[in-house]
């Protein structure tokens, strides 16, 4: 579900919930649309929220990675990062540029919910230890710490942690084919143009959540 309900609307979509049950729900795009802290507030206060953010960087050449796998004409991404490759001016209007900009967006959460109903969950710590991270997010969603590391084996030809056994299967499961696509190689030039641009708000944004995320090192 892309698009962003009014909270009626959204609070009759979701399934009842039961005392010890928890409702979830998962759109990539709420974290950077305007309106949603709003309207998921006025749907519920109580609501927890969880980002998984990874490094801008590789974010946006993620982002572009997917785009050019539906659209294979697309200009090439240095030319959509600038405004002006002469000037070296980012164009911060461009979506895969404009996502990685977390501190701008959390400003946002947090005029609706605390920070301590925010969890950010690091992307590359999901890969090098999902059990550290899925503890993370167990202990804030008050559960008890069922996953562990027992439950992961790491997959060399996917690159991925892989779940040793699906839910309701005796087999393993990996993520699928969409993900851990390989990236096109990015001009250094322009990928450490945008590691200068993204530093600042990546330091706003440690500051902020208390997490040293480790992209700038
Ligand atoms: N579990 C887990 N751990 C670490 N990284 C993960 C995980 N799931 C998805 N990914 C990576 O996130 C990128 C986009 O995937 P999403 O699942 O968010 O896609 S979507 O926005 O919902 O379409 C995509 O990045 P790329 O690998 O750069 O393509 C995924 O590999």
């Amino acid at each position: 579900m892309t698009m962003l309900l009014r909270s009626r609307q959204q609070r009759e979509l979701m399934p009842k919930t039961l005392e010890g049950q928890i409702t979830m729900e998962k759109t990539p795009s709420y974290f950077v649309t305007r309106e949603a802290p709003a309207r998921i507030s006025a749907m519920s206060r109580d609501t927890k929220l969880i980002v998984v953010v990874r490094d801008p960087v590789t974010r946006a050449i993620s982002d572009y990675t997917q785009t050019l796998s539906k659209k294979p004409d697309i200009p090439s991404f240095e030319s959509l990062t600038f405004k002006n490759r002469t000037t070296g001016l980012i164009d911060t209007s461009w979506s895969a540029i404009q996502i990685g900009i977390y501190a701008k967006h959390l400003d946002n959460w947090l005029q609706y919910f605390p920070m301590d109903q925010i969890l950010f969950v690091s992307g590359e710590r999901l890969i090098s230890d999902p059990a550290g991270e899925l503890g993370r997010v167990q202990d804030f969603l008050g559960l008890k710490r069922i996953i562990t590391d027992k439950h992961f084996y790491f997959n060399q030809t996917k690159g991925f942690p892989c779940l040793k056994k699906a839910e309701g299967s005796s087999k393993p499961h990996c993520l699928g084919k969409t993900k851990g696509r390989t990236h096109p190689n990015i001009d250094p030039e322009v990928v450490q143009r945008l590691r200068d641009f993204y530093r600042p708000f990546n330091m706003k944004f440690y500051q902020m959540t208390g997490r040293f995320f480790g992209w700038d090192d």
